[in-house]
């Protein structure tokens, strides 16, 4: 059974996860911490059992400038696809902390890492990426537990990614994600701060036993 301190626990890290981008330290993730963050990943919930994650953990600059590289192409595109209005605040965004994070973790996916016909997957073929994420999400936040932060940097092609990591054309890079310890975690999500988007009320977002229907 979880004790109520061990469930406020997790709910403290829950709450104050954030995606971070700017304010990494030079404090070295020792390799025994990284290992509990990369073992709570991988205990992950997958379909059909399948674990079709791997983690290419990089620590060399070069490669991580490559992806740098593509963040900045990427992110160039983005720029062009937001309204004027909205450009201006979007360019004024840090989105990522590729170089000022320490580490960096791709999370990919193997489709085929347990054959062609997976439980689970049947109906649905796209569950083996969603597995992925769900590992990206424990990794958020037994890093979170560690006191580590982690920026999930989603501007970048992955094809770029794949060159720069030299990832086989059968596998999938679902995240990178910048990682390292940090000088403060922000309270809330910054795009937020930033008056980009509220947080919805959660209550505009759960149905009662039909879509739309709010009301008991
Ligand atoms: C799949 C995916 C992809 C991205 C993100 C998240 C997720 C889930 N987020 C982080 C995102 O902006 C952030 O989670 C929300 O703004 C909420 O903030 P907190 O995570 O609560 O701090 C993110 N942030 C960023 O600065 N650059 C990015 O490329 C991305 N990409």
């Amino acid at each position: 059974m979880v004790s109520c301190s061990e469930r406020e626990a997790l709910y403290k890290v829950i709450y104050s996860r954030r995606d971070v981008r700017g304010q990494y330290v030079d404090t070295p993730v020792q390799d025994e911490v990284l290992s509990r963050v990369l073992q709570a990943a991988h205990h992950a919930p997958s379909v059909g059992f399948m674990q079709p994650w791997d983690f290419i953990v990089v620590r060399d600059p070069a490669v991580r400038e490559k992806v740098k590289d593509g963040f900045e192409i990427a992110h160039r595109e983005a720029a062009e696809m937001f309204s004027e209005e909205k450009r201006e605040q979007y360019c004024s965004f840090k989105l990522e902390g590729i170089m000022e994070a320490p580490l960096g973790i791709c999370v990919t996916c193997d489709r085929q890492r347990s054959g062609d016909v997976v439980i689970g997957r049947t109906a649905n073929p796209e569950m083996d990426l969603y597995s992925t994420v769900c590992a990206v999400q424990n990794l958020w936040l037994a890093a979170r537990a560690e006191n580590l932060g982690v920026g999930w940097v989603s501007i970048v092609h992955h094809e770029h990614i794949r060159e720069a990591l030299g990832i086989p054309d059968d596998i999938v890079p679902v995240a990178w994600l910048c990682v390292g310890y940090v000088s403060f975690f922000h309270e809330t999500p910054e795009l937020e701060q930033a008056g980009w988007l509220p947080r919805m009320e959660l209550d505009r977002l759960v149905h009662r036993e039909q879509w739309g229907q709010r009301a008991l």
